[in-house]
């Protein structure tokens, strides 16, 4: 054996590639290039074998044996079998079947739907359009429906497979990186470096670029207001386990700047490469970092990741985040280990990932103190796994489970527009395994009833509660007149409403277009391809992993102008610069209207919101409701037709500011009134171009028409003016955004759409 290892060891020029990955993770600077390779050696001979492959069951396994090492324990993990099995066996991620009760009586249902759409539904079906109870689209309304998509999306083989790759927080592991970086180490950083206390965040920045600390930084000069109150981490029990730590990486000298912040600024800048807080975050975190029960309502693009990630960063032990998706997950658990400081330890778990990847999850939050600091998981797991649950009470009992963190808080509540029924198990298992830990509830979308259901389920105590403002000031929003039926040159009008209103953006500005089912997405992405040669691509839950991620990538790098996708394409999406987010027939709810709508104009900047709302489309989100194949319970039925009803009262609106009816909705009182330019209600012109026209009835109360209706006497000339109006909307917000609510905007908007129109 000894003869085989000096063989491999001549044979091999350089550190074999197991240990160079290893040293790479900053072992060598605390352990010596040297004792690692020579400990390489003993952990082949003790596991009688001449070399070992440098993937990463490898490397795990030889980190853990440097640390074992270290702490002169055994070799073999504890209770290994007992807890994969247990990790693996679970299949947590399936959200429970819903409860499927018959409906009494359907005739009911029809009954309710107020204004005759269920005589359209009947209408419509007979003249052979659009027929909803047509066994095809019944199903893909099935398919678009929130629960499957939901289920497709968190795990799909997709996802399966980008988890082959070991988690980069693992592959790394976070004991290794925070070996360098780590908080044990800090304390001299602190010391060399200008007077930080020990223990505190200088850990995190041993890696930082030079240079790039403070130059942009207009962090507040006040004295740090909570500093005495931060948990801040402890030493990390690598560095103190490790024999013969090698002198730490000199950290580069704190500016005078960088002495004077606080350490939340300093965090800020130096962690997450952000040069200020944006509105309410510094006091969410603060209160996190109290311990207090928070509640965050921030708009979609507000930045509520921060909240929770830089309180996780400065405290001590494991906060874990519950997330409804798989895929946002692995984005997040990604972009923090890649973060330019060098990377915080993150991870997740998931039942897609392989025994070994699980094992090595426990392994880590059974360690002493894991250096792991963000654990996400999905509710279905942590509602489901024995194995999870005690490993985090395990946490708890040690003081090391920082906090709870619910993302996408709006899934606990039945009236929620993504609701997930595991998630009404969390506040119960807190309460079970793990009392007492602070808990965070952060989402983008909840009306007063979701709040409180938000916090009656999750148990939140004495809760301290932020709302950012629900208004959008930067984002115009229209509802555009629908029309069916074909126009003078035989195309259908709807259709080319859309190729209008595309081509009148500017040249390749990013769009989402939202349709009801899978098929309406690959037939409108086509349509916009071959008759109006915009790049577009469709997405559904339908589609094959490597479908899905290419045309996601494809449209976040610009190849692709406009993606047509059902509701799967969401959360988690963050392209700042979408300019235009259309919704080619209405959205269930409000909720979820103003939830998909605000994927535009994330960066900032002027984008448009259009809802093409036809009355005939109505019975189709009936149909959906009713549940084909599976009906649903009444009680899920009536909630859905208030929620539809709310989102149909919205489009036919001609009196209330959208921004005030959306805001309102959330239960935030709109105090402006009127948005004035940023909506068709209140800004004339966008009126107009929605194609709506203002009648004066008898009593002198305008009436929403129809653009059709009105141009009825014109034969030849309605359908190209309605396209004009929509494309000239278009145009017209185009100034009115760019002068973002001042009077100014208001005239060159009227003006740029007096001029389209007399074209
Ligand atoms: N203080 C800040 N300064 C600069 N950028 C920030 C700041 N806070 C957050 N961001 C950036 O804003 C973007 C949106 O943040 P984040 O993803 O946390 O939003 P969110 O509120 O979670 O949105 P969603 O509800 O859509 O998930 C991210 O790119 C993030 O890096």
């Amino acid at each position: 054996m000894k003869a085989a290892l000096a063989k491999a060891q001549k044979a091999t020029k350089g550190p074999h590639p197991l240990v160079q990955q290893v040293l790479n993770y900053g072992y060598g600077e605390t352990l010596g290039v040297e004792r690692v390779a020579s400990l390489f050696h003993t952990f082949l001979e003790a596991k009688d074998v001449a070399s070992i492959g440098s993937g990463a069951a490898g490397i795990n396994e030889f980190i853990d044996f440097l640390e074992m090492v270290q702490r002169g324990g055994s070799m073999l993990p504890e209770n290994s079998d007992d807890e994969g099995d247990n990790a693996y066996d679970d299949h947590y991620e399936r959200p429970d079947a819903e409860e499927i009760v018959g409906l009494a009586d359907t005739t009911d249902h029809e009954v309710e739907c107020d204004d005759g759409e269920a005589a359209s539904l009947a209408e419509s079906a007979s003249e052979g359009e659009e027929a909803p109870e047509d066994a095809d689209d019944a199903e893909d309304f099935i398919e678009s429906s929130d629960a499957d998509e939901v289920d497709d999306d968190f795990e799909t083989p997709a996802t399966a497979k980008r988890q082959r790759v070991l988690p980069k927080a693992l592959q790394a592991p976070a004991a290794g990186k925070s070996a360098n970086r780590g908080p044990g180490l800090a304390s001299t950083s602190g010391r060399q470096s200008g007077g930080r206390e020990p223990g505190n965040i200088m850990s995190y920045f041993s890696k930082m670029p030079a240079g790039s600390a403070s130059a942009s930084a207009t962090a507040s000069k006040s004295q740090p207001q909570h500093r005495t109150q931060l948990h801040l981490q402890r030493a990390n029990p690598l560095a103190a386990l490790l024999k013969q730590p090698a002198p730490r990486p000199a950290n580069a000298p704190q500016t005078a700047e960088e002495k004077a912040m606080s350490d939340l600024d300093f965090a800020n800048l130096k962690v997450f490469g952000n040069a200020s807080f944006r509105h309410q975050q510094r006091q969410v975190i603060t209160a996190v970092l109290q311990e207090q029960d928070v509640f965050v309502l921030m708009p979609t693009g507000g930045g509520k990741s921060l909240c929770y990630q830089l309180p996780a960063v400065l405290s001590k032990g494991v906060t874990v985040v519950i997330s409804p998706l798989l895929s946002l997950m692995q984005d997040q658990v990604q972009a923090l280990c890649e973060m330019a400081c060098g990377g915080i330890p993150a991870t997740y778990l998931s039942s897609q990932q392989s025994k070994e990847e699980a094992l090595a999850v426990y392994r880590e939050l059974r360690k002493p103190v894991p250096t792991c600091k963000l654990l996400y998981l999905t509710p279905e797991q942590f509602a489901k796994s024995a194995a999870l649950k005690e490993v985090l009470a395990g946490l708890a009992q040690r003081g090391l489970l920082a906090r709870l963190v619910v993302d996408e808080a709006h899934c606990v509540s039945t009236w929620g527009h993504d609701f997930r029924p595991d998630y009404k198990e969390l506040g119960k298992i807190k309460a079970a395994s793990f009392p007492g830990v602070p808990t965070m509830a952060l989402t983008a979308t909840a009306t007063q009833k979701v709040q409180e259901d938000i916090t009656k389920i999750l148990k939140l105590q004495r809760c301290r509660r932020f709302q950012v403002s629900f208004y959008r000031s930067k984002l115009v929003l229209r509802v555009v007149e629908k029309e069916y039926g074909m126009t003078d040159e035989g195309k259908p009008k709807h259709m080319e409403a859309l190729i209008d209103f595309i081509r009148a953006q500017p040249k390749g500005a990013s769009g989402i277009v939202y349709c009801l089912s899978r098929e309406d997405t690959e037939g409108v992405a086509r349509y916009l391809q071959e008759q109006g040669a915009i790049p577009s691509r469709h997405y559904h839950a339908g589609l094959t992993p490597k479908q899905r991620v290419e045309a996601q990538n494809k449209w976040q790098s610009g190849q692709v102008q406009v993606v047509v996708a059902t509701i799967a394409f969401g959360m988690g999406i963050d392209k700042p610069d979408v300019r235009f987010v259309l919704h080619f027939t209405l959205a269930k709810s409000l909720e979820g209207y103003y939830q998909e709508a605000g994927r535009a104009g994330r960066d900032g900047l002027p984008a448009e919101c259009v809802l093409f709302y036809a009355k005939r489309d109505v019975p189709r989100l009936i149909t959906l409701l009713r549940g084909v194949g599976k009906r649903k319970s009444k009680k899920s039925f009536d909630t859905g037709m208030e929620l539809l009803n709310q989102m149909k009262a919205y489009c036919t609106e001609t009196q209330r500011c959208r921004h005030a009816l959306l805001v309102e909705y959330f239960g935030e009182p709109f105090t402006m009134g009127s948005c004035r330019t940023q909506c068709d209600v209140c800004c004339p012109a966008l009126r107009q171009a929605a194609g709506h026209a203002e009648a004066e009835g008898a009593d002198g109360e305008r009436a929403l028409m129809p653009g059709r209706q009105r141009q009825s006497g014109k034969p030849g000339s309605g359908s190209s003016r309605a396209r004009k109006l929509a494309a000239a909307g278009s145009k017209a917000l185009k100034s009115a955004g760019k002068g973002a609510a001042g009077p100014g905007a208001f005239v060159s908007a009227s003006s740029m759409l007096n001029n389209s129109l007399t074209k």
